[in-house]
């Protein structure tokens, strides 16, 4: 049994590759990162660390890597061959992966279908690729020789130390959910992962608890000046935050998909322990990362806000982590640059509609426009 996975990053090797990998899969890992995939393609084992409670080393072996920047072809002949195609390269980056599955679809001669699978922190990801295959391939009926199935993933996986090689240090707890309807009975064999029949629920409650809060904790923490997510969600105004973010996200999850309050009470608190673990140092600026795909309309922040807003209740927390997020600068992140030029030069309506899809008739936009205003006088 052969998997291709696309981004052999963080989640790459340190839960979907290892899960695969426990499955019984061959990994063959795809990135365009030329040191990463010679590493990898030199290697024969790299360890997954779990730190916290159980915690135990897992050795990832019987993989192999290919640049998918410059050996297209050899890519395109694995995937036409393997049982499995996974990623988790991030949400933007789907439409760059998706022609090398196409191209593979077409050259597919086995009977059985290709399972497609994106673990990305979105809703209907592997929609969202499956959407890009379709514009990309001759004929739509090579469609048919895919099941696309929609996932959820949940497992924090920091930046690395400097000098860990391709070993990659997680927390112990990890979650894969993934839709079974599209498989009609016919799912691959993935012990560890966790197979529902409505994703909706499982992907709505893992995006608006665990990174709702983690990158309010994040934009919050940022603003007080500190660098670790732990020690920002030590703060008393960071903790009371994210606790009232996640109280507004909870009375929608619950209202929305029935979920029993205290059982949702219940896995708030877990994750804000996750988030207090110290033996897991996470940086305030990779959980902040890429504030425009956060603040997008089906993001995080605004997709529950605008629902709440919708149901005659002002999301006040959201709308404050909005604010927290329109100031979160960080050097390296292109996007957190550009949002701080747009909130340079642009008037507080049309940077809304730009930014979170929200346009004026929508009862979150005056919400919005305060925000913004509000970042504008902070940072000018
Ligand atoms: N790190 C985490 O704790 C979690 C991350 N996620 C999601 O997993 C995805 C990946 O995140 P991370 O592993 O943290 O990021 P990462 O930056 O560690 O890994 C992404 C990898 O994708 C590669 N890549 C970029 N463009 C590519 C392309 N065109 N083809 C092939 N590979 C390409 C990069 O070189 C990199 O190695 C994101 O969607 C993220 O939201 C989801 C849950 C947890
Ligand atoms: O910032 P992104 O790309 O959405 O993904 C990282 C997030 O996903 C998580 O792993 C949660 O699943 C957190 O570590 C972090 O908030």
């Amino acid at each position: 049994m052969k998997a291709v996975h696309f981004g052999a990053g963080n989640i790459g090797r340190g839960f979907v590759g290892l899960i695969l990998h426990r499955a019984g899969y061959e990994v063959v890992f795809a990135d365009v990162a030329a040191p990463l995939i010679d590493a990898l393609d030199a290697a024969e084992s790299y360890v997954v660390h779990e730190v916290g409670e159980g915690a135990r080393d897992h050795v990832v072996t019987g993989f192999r890597a290919i640049n998918s920047a410059t050996n297209e072809s050899a890519l395109i002949a694995e995937i036409a061959s393997a049982d499995i195609v996974t990623t988790a390269v991030g949400p933007g980056i789907l439409k760059f992966v998706a022609p090398v599955i196409a191209r593979a679809l077409e050259q597919r001669e086995t009977d059985a279908p290709l399972a497609v699978m994106a673990c990305e922190n979105a809703i209907n990801a592997t929609d969202i690729l499956r959407g890009h295959v379709a514009e990309a391939v001759s004929d739509r009926a090579v469609l048919e020789r895919a099941v696309f199935a929609n996932t959820a993933v949940d497992r924090i996986v920091p930046a690395q130390p400097e000098g860990a090689g391709l070993d990659v240090t997680v927390e112990t707890y990890f979650e894969w959910a993934i839709e079974s309807p599209p498989f009609a009975g016919a799912a691959p064999v993935i012990p560890d992962a966790h197979w529902v029949e409505d994703l909706a629920p499982y992907i709505e409650r893992k995006l608006f608890t665990v990174n709702t809060g983690h990158a309010t904790i994040a934009y919050a923490g940022h603003l007080a000046g500190v660098e670790l997510v732990y020690d920002a969600l030590a703060l008393p105004e960071v903790d009371s935050a994210v606790r009232a973010v996640l109280a507004e996200t909870k009375a929608l999850l619950v209202a929305k998909h029935g979920l029993d309050a205290d059982e949702q009470q219940a896995y708030i608190e877990r994750i804000l322990t996750r988030f207090a673990n110290t033996a897991l140092p996470d940086r305030v600026d990779r959980v902040g990362r890429q504030p425009l795909r956060k603040l997008s309309r089906d993001e995080r922040f605004i997709s529950p806000a605008a629902e709440l807003a919708e149901s005659g209740t002002e999301p006040s927390a959201l709308l404050s982590a909005v604010g927290t997020a329109l100031r979160f600068v960080s050097p390296d992140d292109e996007q957190s640059l550009e949002l701080q030029v747009w909130l340079g030069s642009m008037e507080a309506e049309q940077l809304v509609t730009r930014v979170t899809g929200i346009e004026p008739s929508h009862p979150l936009f005056g919400g919005l426009v305060r925000e913004v205003k509000l970042a504008q006088s902070r940072t000018a």
